[in-house]
């Protein structure tokens, strides 16, 4: 991930994501509706919906997967290779990253891919896991997170790894890290994360109680920059978008690297233990249990 500047990001570590891609259709490039142009052409895969704008070098990334666009091992990857796609162009400064199902903006982990699955499969997918945020968080791009839906978990970490987030201003969209109310734990790189946006005794607290913040506290305790009503996030998002790229991006792009390198840099160094502790930890009886249980009830749930 070269930047203009000739400093490298995130080294390529996964990088076997192509050969995740079960029957997808990424790459694949057809005109956006009403669309003429380059500028209106859109490409994406069957999960990732990337809506380009070679006018303002602005890309709308859109999460399809129904129905709450859980993390699974293919979306994981589909965000990997659409996001090194429009890294990879010289077009684009900045991404708009956003939800195509209603009301969810990204549920998490997708649950079922660490339910009942062999330590092997857990191993690929928290390496899936560990290279989006890697991606992201070190993004050579703007990356502006318009959240249009409820952001728990894993979902709050993708929006966490932007640099900036717009959260539409409805009471059922709440975003934290709620991992302790699952029975698991939010590894240090999370953690790491969570800290650097709302400092260590906010953390502390929200990451013990599990918090889901609703919007206006989410925005008081810095989880999120903006809370606009719902049909105002995307041109919210736009507007954030202008303010980040007014900056010549030489400037931003190595003061984004000073910033977040040494947290990056920390779980690049333990990777291979932080997937084994990971794999240890989901794999016990206990929590596959707890696991199990929280799936279960998010089922019933629905009826
Ligand atoms: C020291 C050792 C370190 C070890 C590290 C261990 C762990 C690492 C943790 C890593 C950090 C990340 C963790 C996660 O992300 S865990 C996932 C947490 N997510 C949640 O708690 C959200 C759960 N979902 C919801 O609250 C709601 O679904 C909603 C997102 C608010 C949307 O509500 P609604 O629109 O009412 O939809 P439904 O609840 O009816 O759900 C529709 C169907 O989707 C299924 N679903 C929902 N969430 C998930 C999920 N995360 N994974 C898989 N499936 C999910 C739900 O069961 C419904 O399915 P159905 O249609 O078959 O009934």
């Amino acid at each position: 991930m070269a930047l203009a500047s000739g400093v490298r990001f995130a080294p390529r570590a996964l990088l076997r994501p192509w050969a995740l891609l079960r029957g997808t259709t990424l790459g694949r490039t057809e005109p956006a509706a009403g669309g003429g142009g380059d500028g209106a052409r859109r490409f994406g895969s069957q999960r990732v919906l990337v809506e380009p704008d070679a006018a303002s070098g602005v890309a709308v990334m859109k999460l399809r997967n129904p129905p709450v666009n859980a993390l699974s091992l293919e979306l994981l990857t589909e965000l990997v290779i659409s996001l090194e796609k429009l890294e990879n162009d010289k077009t684009f400064r900045g991404i708009i990253l956003t939800s195509d199902c209603p009301r969810v903006f990204c549920a998490g982990l997708d649950l079922t891919e660490i339910c009942g699955r062999n330590p092997a499969h857990c191993a690929e997918y928290w390496k899936a896991m560990q290279e989006l945020w890697l991606r992201m968080y070190l993004s050579s791009l703007v990356l502006v997170a318009a959240i249009n839906g409820a952001c728990p978990a894993g979902g709050c970490i993708i929006a966490l790894s932007c640099d900036c987030r717009v959260l539409a201003d409805n009471p059922k969209y709440r975003i934290g890290l709620n991992e302790t109310l699952l029975g698991i734990i939010a590894p240090f790189w999370l953690k790491d994360t969570y800290v650097n946006t709302i400092g260590h005794r906010a953390s502390e607290q929200a990451l013990q109680l599990g918090s889901l913040f609703p919007p206006a506290e989410a925005l008081q305790v810095g989880l999120v920059d903006q809370v606009v009503p719902e049909d105002q996030v995307q041109s919210t998002a736009l507007s954030e978008m202008a303010r980040w790229l007014a900056v010549p991006d030489h400037a931003r792009q190595l003061t984004k690297n000073m910033m977040r390198k040494a947290t990056a840099d920390r779980l690049l160094r333990q990777r291979d233990a932080d997937t084994q502790n990971f794999v240890s930890f989901v794999c016990r009886d206990s929590i596959q249990k707890s696991l199990q249980a929280y799936l279960e009830k998010l089922r019933q749930r629905k009826g």
